[in-house]
């Protein structure tokens, strides 16, 4: 533009020739100038200008402008598109132009006058200038749409970048918000599942809820503040502005769930509320949606059962391995249920090892353990009598203990006065009621003297069958009162409960009694007790030596304050607060009353009601009995009481104890049944004795045994008929008690006499009916006697029965085998002298080599010259030939003797 107005100028004709096109190099030939182009907004451009010879136009040869090329000062400027110069002329076609100046001295001083330009030249280049500029123009109008369209570009893409790193930046932020609510949605979750778990069904499900609910509400509003592009559930149809074009975009991640307390849009739509789940998720948590208000704990055990049992389907099954306890007697279904196993398969596995049982059937505990290691666990080999333990091992506190009477028992030989002087001391007549004479009762009593102090008795019967049970009575026993007749002095059986006394390490108080006897020397008992090592206080000893009289009641208080002296000095005492445990002392099965059991209690203190296990049996206390035939609420410690309610009758001198629940007390006895009952068996199976004698008796053939069952109407009886038939055992021939108890004479004691051959002893009892009945089948002997040494004399003749006779031998004389004869169909025969005195027909023989017994048999014949005598004297010679042996060499010595059986004693 700026050009077309220079252009236009009249006072500047145009003398160049322009080009548009950029980038145009200077020309370097020789007829090139250059000239300086000027622009708008002063800009500059150097242009090369090419200076051209004129045109020749056809009909006009002497064109000057093409005579002479050179001496045109002005040249156009090369135009390197199109090579086109231009020579333009002063004023055009109109318009007379003067020639630059330089143009003009140019002409003037060379003479080169430029020609006029013709119309058409001047068309054409005016075509040609016009067509320049409009493509100039062209040029930069695209120059600058390009321009403008890159421009464009960049800002778009720099915008799209930074729309990407924001969108980047708020889901970075989502996602930690999002994570961090899900976290603590899970820690609560978790910790309701296990409060769950743990809380009775009756826990407060509001406290649960409450739990859940507080934390979720600032969580949802925490990402909504922190992230901004985060999504925001919105119901639907609610306002989403503010929500970018990345919210947008993104995937709903889950339904939407509608929160209560968010504002909701006027007119949106409402959803039907849902059925409630209880599932609990994060975007519950998150949305604090609160509805376990409502929601009931057995919902929430179900639920979690549900999942429980979800879990444990989709896991493979772990087996577990246990340790388990093998008893010494199982049955296959326990030994299932101890290992966690089907029975099914613990029979499979038996049978497997050869076993066929049955699930009720009892197995070996070698048999269980095997099962139980084939089975993968580990066998855990363990003694019933762990069920005892307990029972012995609690220790009472020193502060709970109280002092408690002292338990006396009264030992003595026979006869000696032992229960006058209970009587005496308490008043009460006994032996008078006693059969035969003898007191076959255990009894306890407690003696209550003036001073209000107590004194618990046993009495304990000096007969020397009954030393079994003094031994026993000496263990619960505190103070041994030992009853010794002043006329009578020191017997074996003084001796012998001072052994028991000592044994025991029981204090002993020496009663010389029957002092008001004429013949009385209570010097010469205490100096006999020096050789037992019983020093009493008049010789210089510590025990105390009372001189009373029974049938008198002399001193009877003197014997009192020594044995509260005595005790004193033992420090006596028990925890009266605690579950009783003690001794039973004496059991009976009264026809009345069924068992009765004498116990004497040793610590706590025992009641009505109790439950308690006393040796193989067990019951619940229905009634207490005191020693004076009253009914007590409670026993306390060294009372001696008759309890009623047992199961069966225990042993005199079992041990009694209190147990928590009648389940443990039947466990316990059904233990101690199973015991005792082996230990019967194994009785029964001939275990007696040492192993040594048992190997002797066999090994020498000598050992004789008759078993005998005793059933008596006490268990003192029995055991005194026990004790007194196992001391009539000798080295011939012995008694073995099979068993021994209380009560009539069952079918049961039958069976057992038949599978070992026993004779059955009734003491004051009868056997039923049925009894006899099957005892005549099976050719039972059953005697029945109320005296005891009547028993002991006679299984004594039994024994004596028993007995093999004894042969006795003879020698008769010696042959020696001089010559061996071998006759057919006899065999070898010996020709033999008479060394030595004679040899008789039927009589023994030995064969003798070198001196060595190499047989023993009989003769078969005897002859001499081929006449069989009967006897054959010494110094003659015969044939002898054995009966079934042959071996017979010259030199042999045959040795003949008589054999004479001799009656046995014991
Ligand atoms: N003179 C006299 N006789 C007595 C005295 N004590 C006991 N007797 C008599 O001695 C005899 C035996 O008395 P028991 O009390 O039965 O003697 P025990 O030691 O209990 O006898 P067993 O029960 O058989 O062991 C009876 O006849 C009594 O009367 C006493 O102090 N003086």
């Amino acid at each position: 533009m700026t050009e077309q107005k220079e252009q236009t100028k009249p006072t500047k004709p145009l003398t160049l020739s322009t080009t548009t096109r950029a980038g145009a190099a200077p020309a370097k030939s020789a007829g090139d100038t250059q000239v300086r182009q000027k622009f708008s907004h002063g800009r500059t451009r150097v242009v090369a200008v090419e200076v051209k010879k004129p045109v020749k136009r056809p009909g006009a040869p002497n064109a000057p402008a093409a005579a002479a090329p050179a001496a045109a000062p002005a040249a156009a400027p090369a135009a390197p598109g199109g090579g086109r110069t231009l020579k333009l002329g002063g004023g055009g076609a109109t318009t007379a132009r003067p020639m630059p100046s330089r143009s003009s001295n140019d002409a003037r001083s060379g003479g080169a006058v430029l020609r006029t330009l013709t119309e058409e030249e001047k068309e054409s280049r005016a075509r040609a200038l016009v067509d320049a500029n409009r493509d100039a123009e062209q040029a930069r109008q695209r120059a600058a749409q390009e321009a403008a369209r890159r421009a464009i570009e960049d800002e778009a893409r720099r915008k799209a970048e930074e729309e990407h790193k924001k969108r980047l930046a708020a889901e970075e932020a989502r996602k930690k918000a999002e994570e961090e609510v899900k976290r603590k949605a899970d820690a609560l979750v978790q910790k309701r599942l296990d409060q769950a778990a743990t809380a009775s069904p009756q826990a407060p499900i509001a406290r649960q809820a409450e739990e859940i609910n507080p934390g979720a509400a600032p969580q949802a509003a925490a990402p909504a503040a922190s992230a901004p592009a985060a999504p925001v559930r919105r119901p639907p149809g609610a306002p989403t502005g503010g929500q970018s074009a990345d919210a947008l975009r993104r995937p709903p991640m889950r339904p939407a769930i509608v929160n209560k307390r968010l504002p909701q849009p006027p007119g949106a739509r409402r959803e039907a509320p849902k059925r409630r789940s209880d599932k609990v998720d994060v975007g519950r948590a998150v949305e604090g949606e609160n509805d376990f208000r409502s929601r009931s704990a057995a919902q929430m055990r179900r639920r979690l059962e549900r999942d429980r049992r979800r879990e444990h389907a989709s896991e493979p099954q772990q087996k577990v391995y246990r340790e388990v306890t093998i008893p010494e007697t199982i049955t296959v279904q326990e030994l299932a249920q101890r290992m966690s196993e089907r029975s099914a398969d613990v029979v499979k596995t038996l049978m497997r090892m050869g076993v066929m049982a049955t699930i009720n059937q009892a197995i070996d505990p070698d048999t269980a353990e095997l099962v139980v290691t084939e089975m993968g666990h580990r066998p855990k080999r363990v003694a019933e009598g762990d069920v005892e333990t307990a029972l012995t091992e609690s220790v009472d506190a020193p502060e709970t203990m109280l002092p408690r009477p002292p338990v006396v028992t009264i030992m003595g030989h026979v006869d000696h006065g032992k229960t006058s002087l209970l009587d005496a001391l308490r008043a009460t007549d006994v032996a008078a009621h006693e059969a035969g004479g003898i007191t076959q009762h255990i009894g306890a009593y407690q003696v209550t003297l003036p001073s209000g102090q107590k004194i618990t008795f046993l009495d304990t019967p000096g007969h020397e069958a009954f030393t079994a049970m003094r031994a026993r009575g000496a263990k619960v026993t505190d103070i041994v009162v030992l009853v010794v007749a002043a006329d009578d002095g020191v017997m074996p059986q003084t001796k012998e409960a001072i052994a028991h006394s000592k044994a025991a390490g029981v204090p002993i108080i020496i009663a010389i009694n029957k002092m008001d006897k004429a013949g009385a020397d209570p010097n010469r008992v205490r100096t006999e007790l020096l050789q037992d090592e019983i020093q009493v206080e008049q010789l210089g000893g510590d025990v105390q030596s009372i001189e009373v009289s029974a049938t008198k009641k002399m001193n009877l208080d003197k014997l009192e304050e020594a044995i509260l002296l005595q005790s004193e000095v033992l420090e006596l005492k028990a925890n009266p607060d605690r579950a009783a445990d003690g001794v039973v002392v004496e059991a009976q099965l009264d026809p009345g009353r069924g068992s009765v059991a004498t116990v004497l209690v040793q610590r706590g203190t025992l009641k009505v009601g109790d439950v308690l296990v006393a040796g193989a049996v067990w019951g619940r206390v229905r009634r207490l009995v005191d020693d004076r035939g009253n009914a007590v609420d409670s026993a306390g410690p060294a009372f001696p009481v008759e309890i009623l309610g047992l199961d069966g009758t225990p042993q005199a001198g079992d041990e009694f104890h209190v147990m928590e629940s009648e389940a443990r007390a039947r466990e316990v006895a059904d233990f101690r049944a199973r015991r005792d009952r082996q230990a019967q068996l194994a009785r029964a199976a001939g275990g007696r004795g040492t192993l040594e004698e048992m190997i002797k008796g066999i090994r020498e053939g000598t050992a004789k045994e008759l078993p005998v069952l005793i059933k008596a109407d006490v268990q003192g009886s029995a055991e005194a008929l026990a004790g007194a038939l196992t001391r009539l055992s000798t080295e011939k021939v012995a008694t073995r008690v099979i068993y021994s108890g209380v009560g009539g004479i069952s079918e049961a004691d039958i069976t057992l006499a038949k599978a070992s051959g026993a004779l059955i002893i009734g003491f004051n009892v009868r056997a039923n009916p049925q009894a006899r009945e099957i005892a005549k089948r099976d050719k039972i002997d059953i005697r029945y006697y109320s005296i005891i040494y009547k028993v002991t004399e006679d299984i004594q003749q039994l024994m004596v029965g028993l007995l093999d006779p004894t042969y006795k031998e003879t020698f008769l004389g010696n042959a020696q085998i001089r010559e061996v004869f071998r006759i057919t169909k006899v065999g070898n025969v010996a020709g033999c002298m008479v060394t030595e005195g004679n040899v008789k027909r039927g009589a023994k023989v030995r064969l003798l080599r070198d001196n060595v017994v190499i047989h023993e048999g009989t003769l078969k014949t005897l002859r001499r010259f081929k006449e069989e005598v009967r006897e054959v004297q010494h110094g003659f010679e015969c044939g002898m030939a054995f009966e079934n042996y042959d071996d017979i060499k010259v030199g042999d010595v045959i040795e003949c003797f008589d054999v004479e059986a001799v009656q046995p004693t014991l």
